[in-house]
Order: C-alpha cells, then sequence, then structure tokens
C-alpha cells in the first residue's frame, strides 16, 4: 500500500457565506514533490492552515503523516514557510532560527551545527548577526525557508517560497528543494511560478474553489500534450481528417498556411504515427516539430483565465 503522508477527503472550509475550501480530496505519497495550483483566492492557503491545524475544518477528514492535523507527534516532523510570515524583526538571524530550533524541540546538542548548516544552505551565512529589521524581502523569505527545514522535518509546506526572489535565489531554492527529495523529503509546495514547478515538482494539482480539477505528472514527457508543427508537400484532401484521428481532447489539426499543419497529440508516443498517416496518404513530410504544451497553458485552459483578483 503507498505510504501517504497527507491524505484529505472531502475538507472544506467555510467563512460566513464564503466558501474557501470547497471539497478537498487529496493523496501525497511519501516523498513527492507536490505543487498546488490555481488562481488567486482557490483556497490553497487554506487548504494548507487546514493541514497544519491552524484553521477548523468545516467538514472532512485529513490525516498528516498519519495523524490528525496539529498532532504534535506530527507537527515535530513538519516545516512550514507561510506565505505571509511575521518575522521577529528585532532578533539576529542565528538568534530567530535558535527560536524555531528550540520550537522544534531540537536538542541543544545539535541546535548549533544545524543553525550554522541552514544558514549556509540558504546563502546567509555572512548576516548570521544581523538582527532581522535590516534584511530585504529576498533575505527575509530564505531565512524562513531556514526555519522551515532546520529540525530536519519529513514534510515541508512551503507556500509561495520563491515570490520576493531574485533568479538567483531561486534557483537556490530549486537546488533546496531538490536535495530535499533526495533525501527523501516531502514537499508541499504552492506557487504561481508556474516555471519553477515544471522545473522542481513530481506531481500539480489543479484547484478552484477549493476543489480539484486535475492532477498530473510532471515527469512523464510522453504523457504530456504536445503541440506538432508539420511542413508537408503535396498533401491530399484527406491528410487533415486522417490526422483529426491522433489529435487530442476532440482538438482538429489546422492548415495554417500552405504546407504548414499545426496539431495537438495526448502524447509524444503519437509522434511516429503522425509520420506514418503523412507518408501512407502520399505527401512528403519535410519537418515535424514538437512542442510540449507549457504548464502555464495547461492551467489557463484547465482553471480557466478569469478566474483571478479575488
Ligand atoms: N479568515 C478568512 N475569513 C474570511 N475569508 C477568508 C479567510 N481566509 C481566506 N478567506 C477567503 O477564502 C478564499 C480562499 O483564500 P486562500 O487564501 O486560501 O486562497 P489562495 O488560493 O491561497 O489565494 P492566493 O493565491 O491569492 O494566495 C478567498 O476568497 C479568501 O478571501
Amino acid at each position: 500500500m503507498p505510504d501517504y503522508v497527507i491524505e484529505t477527503t472531502g475538507l472544506r472550509k467555510v467563512y460566513g457565506a464564503k466558501v474557501a475550501v470547497a471539497d478537498l480530496t487529496l493523496q501525497v505519497p511519501r516523498g513527492e514533490v507536490f505543487a498546488f495550483l490555481g488562481p488567486n483566492g482557490a483556497g490553497k492557503s487554506t487548504a494548507v492552515k487546514m493541514l497544519l491545524g491552524l484553521v477548523k475544518p468545516t467538514e472532512g477528514d485529513a490525516r498528516v503523516l498519519g495523524f490528525a492535523p496539529a498532532d504534535p507527534r506530527a507537527m515535530a516532523r513538519i516545516g512550514f514557510l507561510p506565505e505571509h510570515f511575521r518575522f521577529h524583526e528585532w532578533l539576529q538571524a542565528h538568534e530567530f532560527l535558535d527560536l524555531h530550533a528550540r520550537l522544534s524541540s531540537l536538542p541543544a546538542s545539535v541546535r548549533q551545527r544545524r543553525i550554522l548548516e541552514v544558514l549556509a544552505l540558504v546563502g546567509l551565512s555572512e548576516h548570521a548577526q544581523r538582527p532581522l529589521a535590516n534584511f530585504s524581502k529576498g533575505m527575509l523569505q530564505r531565512i524562513g525557508l531556514a526555519q522551515a527545514l532546520i529540525h530536519e522535518p519529513e514534510l515541508v509546506f512551503l507556500d509561495e517560497p520563491t515570490s520576493a526572489l531574485d533568479p538567483f535565489g531561486r534557483m537556490l531554492v530549486r537546488n533546496i528543494i531538490r536535495d530535499l527529495r533526495a533525501h527523501g523529503t516531502t514537499v508541499f509546495l504552492n506557487s504561481h511560478l508556474l516555471g519553477e514547478v515544471e522545473l522542481t515538482c513530481d506531481r500539480a494539482a489543479f484547484i478552484r474553489e477549493g476543489r480539484v480539477l486535475r492532477t498530473l505528472s510532471l515527469h512523464d514527457a510522453a504523457a504530456g500534450r504536445v503541440r506538432v508543427t508539420l511542413r508537408v508537400a503535396g498533401a491530399s484532401n484527406g491528410l487533415l481528417t486522417s490526422l483529426a484521428a491522433l489529435c487530442a481532447n476532440g482538438s482538429t489539426p489546422q492548415e495554417t498556411s500552405p504546407g504548414m499543419i499545426e496539431l495537438e497529440v495526448a502524447g509524444e508516443d503519437t509522434l511516429p504515427q503522425i509520420a506514418e498517416h503523412i507518408v501512407a496518404s502520399g505527401a512528403r513530410l519535410y519537418a515535424l516539430t514538437p512542442q510540449r504544451v507549457s504548464l502555464e497553458q495547461l492551467f489557463l485552459e484547465i482553471v480557466g483565465a478569469d478566474d483571478s483578483g479575488q
């Protein structure tokens, strides 16, 4: 049986008349880097808060590391970087990390070593003695990530961890997430930066109004939709009809200009069949150019482009 670190069934949260999370059913296996994607107001942060026991669900059930949310046995093994972190600005970076190490019940014998390790991990070793009040937004996000990892958690929730970071910072966070995965840590990532998600995550769930619309693997290139551009000569009238049978989701091939055809197929496995159809029709194939459909395109299609700004 798969070892799920997160399992929810029909999780729901209502604030007055506002349904923040409608009906969330989700399973995240151990060791996965899982992305939670959805437009503003989709209920992502509320869902994470319910999983952490910070918000009480109106209905439904959740298990995190096998326990009910907020169970101290689970919480000790979870790290969390909230979207809006309230920092203790009067503390120096190392004091802030020491506070969080103590809150995580890290034994005194390892605290100092872990503080130095996580400061190095997030590239802030030289700022250990600086008060957080003097930190830039990006540095605060890095130190927030350091506190989430100080106790070597099994499961880490990162809510928009790179929103304030420059490209170097984003690369650093990508590498940290890859290291976490290599060590078997499960990462639950909320992000609007779909390029980052594509590079770091194993699987993504698209949510809207607190419901999972779809989950998909981000690894399996053969399973991802592919847009194909063809350059052909001598195409017969029947070629477009014949290619239509290979298209994804009821889409149809389009002749964009003489000799140029575009179509979308469900995965790379269909590419040889396209070539076979063209040759069988008697046309000559000069170019077949596949391009994976980006996560951003999928997001716009699945979630809908007009559902922001709540
Ligand atoms: N404490 C609260 N009281 C009332 N409404 C709330 C509360 N928290 C969240 N909401 C509402 O619930 C909905 C979901 O909010 P949530 O913050 O979970 O969305 P999100 O997907 O994390 O959004 P974003 O991408 O903008 O961070 C929103 O409409 C929000 O206004």
